[in-house]
């Protein structure tokens, strides 16, 4: 991994407050689902909103800071497999980070449901670390809120 991600990741969790990493494929929907949670609205125009970083927002009581790096380049040949994914997971900075993912675009046919997710990126080989997986449809705003509930519940019982 780059120096540029090396050290983003440790700006990122070098310090007690609760920070969100999004990472993705291409297309998947990170700034979409970014611009959901932040203003309860589908913004179309994504591309030219802010890429990287978000102000922070609050949910749950939990500060959030988010970050999407789908405008960083150098990050996405991390993703094209589970090798990757999994590569990425055992990232020193990213020791005991608890992971959600979103099994985006659940409205559109043929999308891949959180079982078959599961499969693909063998996420039962986790270990060390709470993770849990939630379909979204960012279009839809559905999902999306139960997957935070999750992330805050298990950041304040202590996970990651
Ligand atoms: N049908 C459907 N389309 C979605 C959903 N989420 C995002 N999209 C669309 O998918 C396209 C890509 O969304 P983005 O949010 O820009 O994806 P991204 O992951 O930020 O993409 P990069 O920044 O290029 O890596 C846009 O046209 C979105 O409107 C969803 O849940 N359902
Ligand atoms: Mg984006």
């Amino acid at each position: 991994m780059g120096i540029l991600f090396t050290k983003m990741f440790s700006s990122l969790f070098g310090n007690k407050e609760a920070r969100i990493l999004v990472l993705g494929l291409d297309n998947a929907g990170k700034t979409t689902i970014l611009y959901r949670l932040q203003m309860g609205e589908v913004v179309h125009d994504s591309k030219l909103q802010l890429d990287l970083m978000l102000r922070p927002c609050s949910y749950n009581n939990i500060k959030f800071q988010v970050w999407d790096l789908g405008g960083q380049t150098s990050i996405r040949p991390y993703w094209r497999s589970k090798e990757e994914f999994h590569a990425i997971l055992e990232e020193e900075e990213l020791k005991g980070a608890v992971v959600l993912i979103f099994a985006n675009k659940q409205d559109l046919p043929g999308a891949l449901d959180d079982a078959a997710i599961t499969e693909a990126l063998e996420l039962h080989k986790i270990k060390n670390r709470q993770w849990s997986i939630f379909k979204t449809s960012a279009i839809k705003g559905e999902g999306l809120f139960e997957g935070l509930d999750w992330l805050s519940n298990t950041l304040k019982s202590g996970g990651g």
